[in-house]
């Protein structure tokens, strides 16, 4: 269950050793990646193994799972000195040596914010820069870049529910997308951690109840559709029922087969989806997308992002917390006019609510069938320019330019995984927004992305860090960085 339905296929890892090789192990702090960095009891200085399964001060036994002249890296098979963050994983398939998706299950969600919170002020540290960690510290809260990493708001409410079976599963039942593989024997499965082996699952506690209720994993029904290698997405809309979408691997390119929740096929490829953004003045706001295009996959992360990200480029005063008690809705009188440029806007989620209060964004996604199904969604909208293409410094410098008027007022960027990277960064800063609005779902790139920022003359005004991936490593910031 990774964040992003089209992760890169796993990369294959130098292979185990033959033999298994155990070795017990003092584990140190977590490093970017979802493991710890521990080294051999009997050789405290030895060699550094990335140890996955353990928390920060136990020791364990663990076993070697890939070596190689750089990186040594091993699983927890027995816990010998227990951390008191440790809990009982709640989904057994993603424990050691199992799939991965789900490697912070053993640790408590309190646990698991502050382990992101170490991470994400370690890139800052040796990836950003002693620069990148003065210019963050500079921001309320944030001494040495320690970026407070905030439940989801359902998490949050799951976590503080006086029945214990509620605060045992807070964090799971949240996913709306849900990517699977079929094993050689014809289940459904996902792929082992960094290898292309698929193994079998027997649950999926993270994704949503609606698609819990599929029975993929379990039920007679889908065996009959299941080849092996074949691809599973399961979504489940805010708008609608769950569908299920099957990829043949023998043919590629051709488009999926989609079922409904009783197993029929169907003719639909898009699903709606809703977002809450009253907090904004904007009521509720309506989305279709194709079902296996680029959605957030927790439940309320649509909703928290719209809020958080409409806010961090409108509000006067700069901000990555969205409404707060006692907020006014944004005044669309005022926000009217202001120059919107958005890079990787996907289906459009942050377009529709920008131009809604803005009049004129300018927006660039490399998907297709995204921008189409963000033209559907923002049919109304004369002032939404919705283009097809690569985020380069070029399209950048055309598209920031706004007929009769002058360069973006705003910038916002999503980029994936890897970042913005330097070139487009200082494309953007060679427009001269006074704001930029930059969000990240990975630490080292947003560092990456922040030193560049910083020495292209941008400072930021305001970060925020949000737990939208639960039991897993990763994590979503929000940066806003203002010029000067
Ligand atoms: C993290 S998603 C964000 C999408 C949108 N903001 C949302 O929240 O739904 C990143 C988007 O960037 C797009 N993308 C990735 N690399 C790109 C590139 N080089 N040029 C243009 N778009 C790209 C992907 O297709 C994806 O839609």
């Amino acid at each position: 269950m990774s964040p992003h339905r089209r992760s890169a296929p796993p990369r294959r890892p130098a292979p185990a050793p033959a033999t298994p090789e155990y070795v017990t192990l003092a584990v140190g702090a977590p490093a970017h990646g979802g493991h710890c960095v521990a080294r051999p009891v009997d050789d405290p200085s030895g060699r550094v193994i990335f140890v996955r399964h353990a928390l920060p001060g136990e020791t364990v036994r663990a076993v070697i799972t890939e070596k190689n002249s750089k990186i040594w890296r091993a699983d927890a098979v027995e816990v010998l000195t227990a951390s008191p963050d440790r809990v009982r994983p709640l989904w057994q398939d993603a424990g050691p040596g199992g799939v991965g998706g789900g490697e912070l299950s053993h640790v408590a969600l309190p646990a698991q914010r502050t382990w992101k919170r170490w991470v994400l002020a370690d890139c800052l540290r040796r990836i950003g820069g002693a620069e990148v960690v003065d210019a963050v510290t500079a921001l309320p809260g944030t001494a040495g870049g320690a970026v407070s990493v905030e439940p989801m708001p359902g998490d949050a409410a799951a976590e503080a529910d006086p029945n214990p079976r509620v605060r045992e599963r807070a964090g799971a039942g949240t996913r709306t997308r849900v990517s699977l593989a079929v094993t050689d024997a014809g289940a459904a499965g996902m792929h082992a951690f960094r290898s292309g082996t698929v193994l079998p699952v027997h649950s999926l506690p993270l994704a949503v109840q609606a698609i819990q209720d599929l029975g993929l994993t379990e039920r007679a029904l889908w065996r009959k559709h299941f080849r092996p290698g074949m691809r599973i997405t399961a979504v489940a809309p805010s708008d609608g029922d769950p569908l299920v979408l099957l990829e043949d691997p023998d043919a590629p390119g051709q488009a999926p087969t989609v079922l409904t929740a009783a197993g029929h096929s169907t003719g639909r490829r898009r699903v709606g989806e809703a977002v809450d953004a009253t907090g904004l003045g904007l009521g509720r706001l309506h989305y279709s997308v194709h079902a296996d295009g680029f959605w957030q996959a927790h439940r309320e992360a649509p909703t928290v992002l719209v809020d958080r990200v409409v806010r961090a480029v409108l509000a006067e005063t700069p901000t990555a917390a969205g409404t707060r008690p006692g907020d006014e809705p944004l005044d669309a009188a005022r926000t009217a006019g202001t120059r919107v440029l958005e890079l990787y806007s996907g289906a459009g989620l942050f377009t529709l609510p920008l131009v809604a209060l803005t009049g004129q964004v300018h927006s660039l996604e490399g998907d297709a069938r995204a921008v189409g199904d963000a033209r559907r969604t923002l049919h109304d909208y004369d002032g939404a320019q919705l283009s097809v293409g690569r985020v380069t410094p070029a399209a950048v410098a055309q598209l920031g330019r706004f007929e009769n008027a002058g360069g973006a007022d705003v910038v916002v960027l999503d980029p994936p995984r890897r970042g913005a990277g330097r070139e487009v960064i200082q494309a953007v800063a060679a427009l001269n927004p006074s704001r930029v609005v930059l969000v990240a779902c990975d630490p080292a790139a947003l560092a990456r992305d922040l030193g560049t920022f910083l020495r292209a003359g941008y400072r930021p005004a305001a970060i925020s860090a949000l737990d939208m991936f639960p039991h897993t490593h990763h994590f979503e910031t929000i940066a806003v960085l203002e010029r000067g």
